[in-house]
């Protein structure tokens, strides 16, 4: 479990945190979503223990990264790929981190197979792409078997099948019961891999939440074809419902959903020729949200 309070950051005049709290409960894959400087990555460091809070607690599984006993083995995480040593071959560098955790070399060999690298555990790092880095960053946050997960912009730069594997791979580790936290500022992705959504904007928490919420919240109505708009406009409108009219003749009913619809438009024998829910798509949602809270914005004119 992973809890958040009241959280403040501040980079000098920058706050790059503030007063942010959720908690990610295990079993689910919450995306943790927002533009560009939302605060994402500050605030995955502060939960690892890389950067200090200004105020306010950042907690894995009840206590503060420092007072893990063996980290590894109660979090993994995945923040830059990038940082590791090229001249490393993949086999030694995990194993240096299991090493100094108190972790087996079997378990090294048994994570480069999960992550697809074990024809490569010999080769030097400095050679592998940016999908063999990502992945080899994966073995070393799930090298301790933690139940905590952390991963920040996993799927940045790599190819569909790549995407694909990881979108599986964090799907898996929640199946297992695991607190799978992953960043992203692309509500795209997050809505084909997340349970659950902590939507952040500017340092701040804007919606706490999950995708099928999102979604409902975000309905914009029922499409309705008839050859008798007049007369189901005055029954659903009786009944409750409200009924735009939409050039070429459909209706847009709000505040009733497709049963109903239908089942009023039976009892009086209108004829339907089409009912379709409308939602706004999640990323349309999630730019709504977000509006106002990117770092550089358009600035219309
Ligand atoms: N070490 C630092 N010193 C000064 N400012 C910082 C530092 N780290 C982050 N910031 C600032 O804090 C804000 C939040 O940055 P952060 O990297 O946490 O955002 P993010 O949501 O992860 O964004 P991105 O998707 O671009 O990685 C930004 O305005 C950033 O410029």
């Amino acid at each position: 479990m992973i809890e958040v309070r009241e959280l403040t950051k501040r980079y000098g005049a920058t706050t790059a945190v503030d007063r942010l709290s959720f908690t990610v409960r295990p079993g689910t894959v919450t995306g943790f979503l927002g533009p560009n400087g939302a605060g994402k990555t500050t605030s995955m460091r502060i939960l690892l223990g890389l950067d200090a809070a200004t105020s306010g607690e950042a907690l894995v599984n009840g206590g503060g990264y420092a007072a893990l006993r063996r980290p590894m083995r109660e979090v993994g995480a995945l923040l830059d790929a990038g940082a590791v040593h090229g001249g490393r071959r993949a086999f030694d560098h995990l194993g240096w981190l299991a090493r100094s955790n108190g972790i087996g070399a079997r378990r090294v060999a048994e994570v480069l197979e999960q992550v697809g690298l074990a024809g490569v555990a010999r080769k030097r790092v400095g050679g592998f792409s940016l999908g063999m880095r990502q992945r080899l960053g994966i073995a070393a946050a799930l090298l301790g078997d933690p139940g905590v997960l952390m991963f920040d912009e996993p799927v940045n730069g790599l190819d569909p099948d790549g995407v694909r594997w990881i979108r599986e791979l964090m799907r898996s580790l929640a199946a297992d019961g695991r607190t799978v936290l992953v960043s992203s500022h692309l509500m795209t992705e997050m809505e084909l891999t997340a349970d659950r959504l902590i939507i952040i904007g500017r340092g701040r928490l804007i919606a706490d939440t999950s995708v099928r919420e999102l979604a409902d919240r975000f309905r914009r109505g029922v499409l309705v074809r008839t050859p008798r708009p007049a007369a189901l406009t005055a029954v659903l409108a009786a009944a409750g419902g409200s009924v735009e009219s939409m050039p070429g003749g459909a209706l847009t009913v709000t505040g009733m959903d497709v049963a109903v619809i239908g089942d009023r438009a039976a009892a009086r024998g209108i004829p339907l020729y089409e009912v379709t829910p409308h939602s706004a798509s999640l990323e349309e949602a999630y730019m709504e949200l977000t509006a106002g809270s990117t770092e550089f914005g358009a600035v219309a004119s």
